[in-house]
């Protein structure tokens, strides 16, 4: 078992050597010629059967290698035998639900909120034949039921940080199987199969890309549960491209660092955010008060690149005075991004339901890129001060040694 840094540039690799080839081979194949007919269908029986190759991959929808090489990489850096993934988080989610809540007739689901305002929603919405309950990490158990097939929880909790026990939760729920979205820690950070996750998921588009250019999602568990979610994969069709596929493992080399950089940037963000007069309260685990379970240091190895602040000012005003952060949803890419998640990503869930669960309507989300800090702070600050730079001298070529003053 190699170190983290090693996993990321070397998982999935394995027979590169051999195939006398350096970069990660892709195979753009929608269909494949099979040696037989008897042979080939055989091979699409066992696909079908959720197995994870086959003498043929028969066609795309099937199977296909370069996605393959991807899921054998996550699985190494989540520490599970296996991984399945998917045209997009939200593909993720839903094969999630189906193989667990519909494969397994119990279509009953225990939620946690806040989780990301489109799995709120899907599981809200009835759309997948499952009725949700949602309740506080500590009353999970209550909630269960005969027919509850899945417990589902995000932590870092998108969008506002709060973070829950996973091996409590995991204990709450004693047979029910938990999901965890891992999305905002990264396997860099956290590893919820170690902590008795049945599904550890990810929205790949975020941190594993990392660069804002491939939707994905990924599910990394024990093969066992891998075999139902290929399985509900070949027959929804919910596959993630080659090339996407080739995008996402590309991204797990740099993953550490860029996750490591990112956070060092919202460590510092978050200190000075939370002493600026035009912020209300900040949100980060690695802030004093952030942490109140004490897991950064025991469940996670540190806090984060995303943090949350609600504003003195209209959040929507404070945002299109950024002239250098890019007001967008998503987050983990190399750009630092900003939005306002009663208006975007949680707009699905209902306001009162967002405010229960701790994220008032003022609230903005900051995922930190690679910048260089002080450019980040610098813009922050100007657009928090009412548009006037702040107290501070700006070594910009056009304000240099001005004193300016906030307005
Ligand atoms: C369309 S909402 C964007 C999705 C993404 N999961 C986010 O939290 O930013």
């Amino acid at each position: 078992m190699k170190r983290l840094r090693t996993t990321a540039v070397h998982g999935g690799r394995d027979d590169l050597a051999d195939l006398g080839v350096h970069a990660l081979p892709i195979d753009l194949s929608t269909t494949y010629p099979v040696p037989d007919q008897a042979a080939g269908g055989r091979a699409l029986q066992d696909l079908a059967e959720g197995a994870a190759h086959a003498a043929s991959p028969v066609y795309a929808r099937l199977h296909n290698p370069t996605v393959a090489r991807f899921e054998q990489a996550l699985a190494a850096l989540e520490g599970t035998a296996a991984a399945v993934a998917f045209g997009s988080g939200m593909a993720a989610v839903t094969a999630v639900v189906q193989a667990a809540c519909a494969l397994a007739g119990k279509p009953h689901v225990v939620a946690v909120r806040p989780l990301y305002g489109g799995t709120d929603h899907l599981l809200s919405s009835g759309l997948l034949g499952v009725r949700t309950t949602y309740a506080t990490a500590d009353r999970v158990a209550d909630a269960i039921t005969p027919d509850t097939g899945l417990v589902v929880v995000e932590t870092p909790a998108n969008p506002n940080l709060d973070l829950l026990d996973v091996a409590a939760v995991v204990e709450r729920a004693g047979p029910v199987p938990v999901v965890v979205d891992n999305t905002f820690a990264t396997p860099v950070l956290q590893n919820p199969a170690a902590l008795g996750a049945t599904y550890v998921l990810h929205s790949a588009t975020k941190y594993l890309g990392g660069h804002g250019d491939v939707l994905g999602g990924v599910v990394a568990c024990a093969e066992e549960r891998a075999a139902a979610l290929r399985q509900v994969r070949i027959v929804t069709g919910a596959v993630l491209h080659p090339l996407g596929g080739y995008l996402l493992h590309r991204g797990l080399a740099t993953l550490p660092l860029r996750v490591e950089a990112a956070q060092r940037t919202a460590v510092e963000l978050a200190r000075r955010l939370a002493g600026h007069p035009g912020v209300g309260l900040v949100r980060h685990p690695g802030l004093p008060g952030g942490d109140p379970a004490g897991l950064v240091g025991t469940q996670m190895s540190g806090p984060g690149a995303v943090l949350a602040l609600t504003t003195r000012e209209d959040p929507a005003a404070v945002v299109a005075r950024l002239r250098l952060i890019t007001p967008a949803v998503s987050l983990g890419s190399v750009d630092t991004l900003v939005e306002h998640p009663a208006a975007l990503t949680h707009r699905l869930v209902p306001g009162a339901d967002r405010e229960a669960s701790g994220v008032p309507d003022s609230l903005l989300r900051l995922s930190a890129g690679l910048e260089d800090v002080e450019d980040l702070w610098d813009d922050l600050d100007q657009a928090l001060s009412g548009g006037c730079e702040g107290n501070y001298i700006k070594p910009s070529s056009s304000r240099t040694g001005e004193l300016v003053q906030t307005g």
